[in-house]
């Protein structure tokens, strides 16, 4: 019985610090809808439907508002002029990032590039990182010559369908985990072999265990973890997982590593390490080997299942991008990324799936890292930051007809693509500090996947099968906005 007395009285004392929380009373002139005592809006968000359910509190509460979440104080930004004075005016100050919960120091994930606070390790791991990523950018033969080679094993298995329906979310998925193992550890795996199976396994269960409304019970209470919590038995999984599998990697790389012979990330990290820089030992290299595959798997696969819903939606922009993918590329040979320029109306379309979907509805939530303010509201420092990209990508006042999907608004009345300035009203991958590791490597393979299913096939809804909402309001929320299962046909061309 006293075992139980002694919970009680810890939760109450850990509540109770919360709502007297000083900061608290710097943010009181922020709008915000009014909570319950002690769980304030907590039980008001439901958090698979966040992005719903902020943009119905923004057309009450406006461009900025607050929430409470058990006393700790979020504030969320949900316009241009707002998310643009966060992220690039005053980025610096608007850098940090959430680490202090009990799930993201089990998960090593404080010492990540994704959830690091902003120090300068930060910034020395981030350079590192975005340097060695642009060994993948445009320019390098090797992820145009690795992902189409992926890609292509892709659409062979959607041709073995023989035109039947199939869910082609798996198979995008393989393809996905093989291009960015093959850049990070110069890994790829048969689809029977246990190690890919293993990796689809341990990334699944951090993407759940650190998903949106799951598991925030163990960071208010992580003594839950002797309980039996399922959310902490995905991440003691999926950690030992992680070591195992990425350790593995590391070890075999460190037995012929040649610094003049630089294969992959894990190659530049070790070398980076040679060179005198101690912030890369084995764990630390682990750990960010294991950011880039989780940030580079999920986030592209979103963006090629919700372009072969909206194909289906619309074959008749499926059709004028057939007809571009012919005259540009034709028949006979791969996509390539020299295509790209002569190829706007595929661009358009990327840049409309990106703005429509917004699959990452909040971005990753920032810090500030100082007192500052935005929208003319102070801000105390160590307040946790949402930027509304999904939102601010669906605001009437910047897009005609938000809620459809209209690539043309990326075309100019030549049918060329609009300005760079004109392109920037969005932010699907953020921007300053917190600005994404691999924006250009992400542009490339959605655009590499995109060409070469346009050149192989005709996307087309099964007869029997209930058409799939390509609405990203009926999307659920995991780590990302996630469209579900659904049914394609794939017909050859
Ligand atoms: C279409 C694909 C992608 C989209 C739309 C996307 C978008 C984003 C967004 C919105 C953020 C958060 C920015 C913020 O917090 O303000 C982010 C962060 C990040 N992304 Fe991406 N991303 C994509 C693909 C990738 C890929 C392929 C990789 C790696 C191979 C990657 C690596 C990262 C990393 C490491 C961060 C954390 C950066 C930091 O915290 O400083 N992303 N991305």
């Amino acid at each position: 019985m006293w075992i139980f007395s002694c919970i009680f009285t810890l939760a109450i004392v850990f509540l109770l610090r919360r709502y007297f929380d000083p900061k608290k009373r710097i943010l009181s002139r922020i709008p915000g809808p009014k909570g319950i005592p002690f769980l304030g809006n907590a039980l008001q968000i439901d958090p698979i439907n966040i992005h719903r359910d902020l943009l119905s509190l923004k057309e009450t509460y406006g461009e900025i508002f607050k929430l409470d979440f058990a006393g700790d104080q979020v504030v969320v930004l949900n316009s241009h002029a707002a998310i643009y004075e966060a992220l690039v005016t005053k980025s610096k100050e608007y850098a940090g990032r959430v680490t202090d919960t009990f799930r993201t120091k089990y998960a090593d994930a404080h010492q990540s590039i994704f959830f690091r606070d902003f120090d300068n390790e930060f910034v020395k791991i981030k350079k590192y990182l975005r340097s060695a990523v642009k060994m993948y950018d445009d320019n390098s033969e090797k992820v145009v010559h690795r992902s189409n080679a992926e890609i292509q094993c892709c659409m062979n298995k959607f041709s073995v369908y023989n035109e039947q329906p199939f869910d082609p979310n798996k198979d995008i998925y393989k393809t996905l985990v093989n291009i960015i193992t093959e850049l990070l550890a110069s890994n790829r795996f048969e689809d029977d072999d246990s190690e890919l199976n293993d990796i689809i396994e341990y990334q699944r269960g951090f993407s759940e265990a650190l998903s949106a409304g799951v598991g925030e019970e163990l960071d208010m209470f992580p003594w839950l973890r002797y309980f039996g919590n399922q959310t902490f038995k995905k991440m003691q999984f999926s950690v030992t997982m992680r070591n195992r599998i990425i350790g593995g990697w590391v070890e075999e790389h460190k037995k012929s590593f040649n610094r003049d012979t630089i294969r992959d990330l894990i190659d530049a990290l070790l070398r980076a390490r040679e060179d005198g820089d101690a912030t890369f030992s084995d764990f630390r290299i682990i750990i960010l080997v294991d950011d880039m595959l989780g940030a580079g798997i999920l986030t592209t696969q979103v963006v090629v299942s919700a372009f072969l819903q909206l194909m289906i939606l619309h074959p008749e922009i499926q059709t004028r991008l057939q007809h571009e993918v012919d005259s540009v590329v034709g028949a006979s040979r791969a996509p390539s990324i020299e295509d790209r320029d002569a190829m706007p109306v595929l661009q358009a379309n990327i840049h409309e799936i990106l703005r429509y979907v917004s699959h990452i509805p909040i971005a990753v939530p920032h810090k500030t890292t100082t007192d500052t303010s935005v929208g003319g509201y102070d801000i105390p420092k160590s307040t946790q930051i949402w930027i509304n990209l999904f939102a601010l990508h669906h605001d009437e006042n910047i897009f005609d007809e938000p809620w459809s999907y209209k690539p043309e608004r990326w075309l100019d009345d030549s049918d060329q693509l609009v300005s760079i300035e004109e392109r920037n009203k969005t932010f699907p991958f953020g921007a300053g500090r917190r600005v994404c590791a691999a924006e250009q490597f992400a542009r490339t393979r959605v655009f590499l996947f995109l060409a070469n299913i346009l050149q192989r096939f005709t996307i087309v809804q099964p007869e029997d099968a209930e058409p799939s909402s390509a609405d990203p309001r009926d999307y659920t929320l995991g780590l990302v906005l996630n469209p579900g299962q659904f049914t394609i046909k794939a017909i050859p061309r």
